[in-house]
């Protein structure tokens, strides 16, 4: 069996025993019912994921930047040079970026998978910072796995952005990275992302996966003007027509080869790795929101891994988490992706499954519960 057919017979749903037990326990604990919000439902998901009442604490975390370039580049949909995707690659591994500076208030480690940049990396990565693979991946440093599936997909409204083959490795990529971070220990997954133009591939999985319009699902990006938004709308919209025939009838694995990047492809193996080891997964924006609707195709379950980190002002995600049937942590107005976004969120999913596990119940401290 294939690493990613195996992986889909892996994964499973929630454990109905486990989230029984939560809920039931959520009710004893010294608060108003319900007055814990939305930290009692990730509380709930987690127990029900792990299979245990209360569950483990999500730690250690790691976040695993997945980037890549995207051929649609060219239509002239964002308004920064392709070369800064494979910079910023240096920046994570250099500790500078807005990710480094959260994992480190967080104590998350961070990787960077190579999944598909289109210029070398030859000179850019510091000494040391190679990783033969995901097993070696601490919090001391950030690590880089050089996983290039292909230099950048091809462009999405013209043809297909990559192969099915192609699909299917980045798909094992992101598998692996996942797997290795639960052998080495990590019990939160956080998903990361970094590929100038993906956007435009993020809302054109959205619109493919949920019928929604180009013109819904398509926003600003890294911050583009009315009339590079009109283009790009139009971008998405010729890209749906061109592979209309692969949305309709096409399985997870086709849609995101006609119309995702190669780190869409690496962090849906990622979630789907994370659910078939039923270790959760702190999802980020938009990009990280049209990769699990791809896990999602391929094993509905998944998302029973995932928590919502956070809503990205990318127009589409809103559209992606309602689809997921997930409700986001917070909603800071962040549009950076990295894995920012989880990050944030971390600290959050740990305090929902503190209250649960250390909390009173009204029996065990003394405190009267309400009159029916
Ligand atoms: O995470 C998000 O929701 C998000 C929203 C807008 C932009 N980004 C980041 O910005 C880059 C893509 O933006 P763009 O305009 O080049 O398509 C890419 O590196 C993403 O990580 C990320
Ligand atoms: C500078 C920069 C940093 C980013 N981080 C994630 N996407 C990004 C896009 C740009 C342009």
């Amino acid at each position: 069996m294939s690493t990613l057919t195996e992986t889909l017979v892996a994964v499973r749903p929630a454990d109905p025993a486990a989230t029984r037990a939560a809920l039931d326990r959520q009710d004893r604990l010294t608060k108003p019912r319900g007055a814990l919000g939305q930290l009692e439902a990730v509380s709930v998901r987690l127990a029900g994921l792990a299979g245990t009442c209360p569950p483990p604490m999500p730690e250690p975390a790691a976040v695993a930047v997945f980037a890549a370039d995207h051929g649609v580049h060219a239509q002239g949909v964002s308004p920064w040079p392709q070369e800064v995707t494979g910079q910023m690659v240096a920046n994570f591994l250099a500790g500078g970026a807005a990710i480094n500076a959260f994992a480190r208030r967080s104590g998350a480690a961070v990787v960077v998978v190579d999944a598909g940049v289109a210029t070398s990396l030859d000179g850019l990565v510091p000494d040391g910072a190679v990783a033969e693979d995901a097993t070696q991946v601490d919090a001391d440093a950030p690590k880089l796995l050089a996983r290039k599936v292909r230099p950048g997909t091809g462009d999405l409204s013209t043809g297909p952005a990559m192969t099915r083959d192609e699909a299917v490795a980045a798909l094992e990529l992101g598998i692996e990275v996942a797997n290795g971070l639960v052998d080495a220990g990590y019990r939160c997954l956080i998903t990361g992302d970094m590929g100038i133009a993906n956007t435009t591939a993020s809302a054109a999985l959205i619109a493919a996966f949920t019928g929604a319009s180009a013109d819904v699902v398509t926003g600003r990006g890294t911050g583009i003007d009315d009339e590079t938004l009109n283009r790009k709308v139009a971008v998405v919209q010729r890209a749906l027509d061109l592979h209309s025939a692969v949305v309709q009838e096409g399985d997870g694995v086709e849609i995101v080869a006609a119309l995702g990047g190669l780190e869409h492809a690496a962090i849906a193996g990622f979630v789907l790795g994370a659910a078939a080891r039923r270790v959760p997964v702190i999802l980020d924006g938009v990009i990280a929101g049209s990769a699990a609707l791809v896990a999602q195709a391929l094993a509905p379950a998944a998302v029973d891994a995932c928590v919502a980190g956070h809503r990205s002002a990318e127009p589409g995600h809103a559209v992606a988490l309602a689809a997921l049937g997930l409700t986001p942590m917070v909603d800071l107005e962040l549009r950076l992706g990295e894995g920012t976004g989880a990050a944030l969120a971390l600290p959050l999913v740990q305090a929902a499954v503190a209250a649960l596990g250390e909390m009173a119940t009204f029996d065990s401290a003394g405190v009267a519960d309400k009159g029916e």
